[in-house]
């Protein structure tokens, strides 16, 4: 009898959150729904461990949102190799190129509607979302109120999705959400966290809900802060972007007109590093875990630093400097960041440096270029 009505009021409660949606946060007014709530948290701390275990052989079914951005697009080609292309859905509100489309599974999916998001889990029996959806920190600038929906509201969504479904869910910090009151030389895991962009504001506001899910209901949460990350995909809006676009107008035009000081040092790390350390700690067993959110980096570099080795290749590289907004959010960031946590708990090593990065992006960038030209 009692079974029965937990489990009636499992169903009640199941009902109310999936139609209250994940913001309303409708508290339950009956002892026998506080019962149920307590039970069923209880029931999902014991089950996190091991309901996602997944392996090659039986591979996650993976939804990336904001999926069509620097990291996505590389991110499922990368988990389309371990587990299979059906395996991993892309997301995303814009639309896909035609060669996208062709790679596999893609959806659309806009962060903000939650119950949109509900069917789509259901739908595909996603197991693990890896939410990219965002505004980085100069367009985040230029639309607080926009920010303010896609990076915090989003965050509600897809943490109390990954709650109520029981997923494993990685969302992606940042050096952004530290600020001028940070140690900036190193910048440690765990030290004041006070940003002055709505981007690091709503990062910060990500780390400690989804460590505060993980602790309140057992959410198997998984977040790492990444430095300016370069690849030969373009950037969506950051403040770190100055080194991706250095790439293109050297081999273009031979000419760079740099919007941060010469000096200016930041983390940074190649699109491969960014990837890899994402998918390793995706996949570490929880109980390896000392933490729930990381800093990984591999390196720093400033602009002047970059045009020096990047003229190995382009001899004739000018750069000029004239600084803007930009130059204040970077003077607020780290320099250098000190991942030796991560390198400790779960084996975090990078393999890009300076020398390394500079030659693939040449390389890259090169032949992109180049099919411009042709
Ligand atoms: N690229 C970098 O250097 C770094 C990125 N990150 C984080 O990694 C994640 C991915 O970054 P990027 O790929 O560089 O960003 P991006 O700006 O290139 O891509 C973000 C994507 O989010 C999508 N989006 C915007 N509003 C949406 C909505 N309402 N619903 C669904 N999707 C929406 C955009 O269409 C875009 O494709 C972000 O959370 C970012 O904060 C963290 C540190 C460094
Ligand atoms: C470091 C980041 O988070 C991003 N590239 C930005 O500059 O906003």
């Amino acid at each position: 009898m009692l079974g029965r009505t937990v489990r009636a009021a499992f169903a009640a409660a199941r009902t109310l959150g999936a139609a209250s949606g994940a913001a309303s946060g409708a508290a339950p007014c009956s002892a026998s729904r506080r019962m149920a709530a307590g039970l069923q948290d209880q029931q999902r701390r014991h089950r996190s461990a091991d309901a996602n275990t997944h392996t090659a052989e039986d591979p996650p079914k993976i939804l990336i949102t904001g999926s069509l951005g620097q990291l996505g697009l590389e991110m499922a080609r990368f988990l389309r190799v371990k587990y299979g292309q059906e395996n991993v859905l892309m997301s995303d509100i814009i639309k896909p190129t035609k060669s996208t489309a062709a790679e596999g599974p893609y959806i659309f999916a806009d962060i903000l509607d939650f119950k949109g998001l509900q069917e789509i889990v259901v739908s595909h029996r996603i197991d693990w979302i890896i939410h990219f959806s965002a505004l980085l920190s100069a367009v985040g600038e230029q639309n607080v109120p926009l920010a303010v929906r896609v990076n915090i509201e989003g965050v509600h969504n897809v943490i109390e999705l990954a709650k109520q479904y029981r997923l494993r869910l990685f969302v992606p910090s940042t050096i952004g959400s530290f600020g001028p009151d940070s140690p900036r030389n190193p910048t440690p895991n765990v030290t004041v966290q006070r940003p002055r962009t709505i981007y690091g504001v709503s990062k910060v506001h990500a780390e400690l809900l989804g460590e505060y899910y993980h602790h309140r209901f057992g959410l198997d949460f998984r977040c790492l802060r990444f430095p300016g990350v370069i690849s030969s995909d373009p950037p969506g809006g950051g403040t770190t972007d100055y080194a991706v676009f250095m790439f293109f107008e050297a081999l273009r035009t031979g000419k760079f007109e740099c919007y941060l000081r010469p000096d200016t040092r930041l983390p940074m790390m190649h699109i491969t590093d960014c990837l890899r350390s994402l998918w390793e700690f995706l996949t570490v067993p929880p109980d390896q875990l000392r933490r729930r959110v990381y800093n990984v980096t591999a390196m720093s570099f400033t602009p002047e630093e970059l045009a020096e080795e990047l003229r190995k290749y382009v001899p004739h590289l000018q750069v000029s400097y004239k600084p803007d907004s930009r130059q204040l959010i970077a003077d607020s960031w780290p320099q250098v960041f000190d991942d030796s946590e991560a390198r400790k708990d779960w084996g975090w090593e990078h393999k890009y440096n300076l020398e390394e990065l500079v030659k693939t992006m040449v390389r890259e960038v090169g032949a992109q270029v180049q099919g411009q030209k042709n």
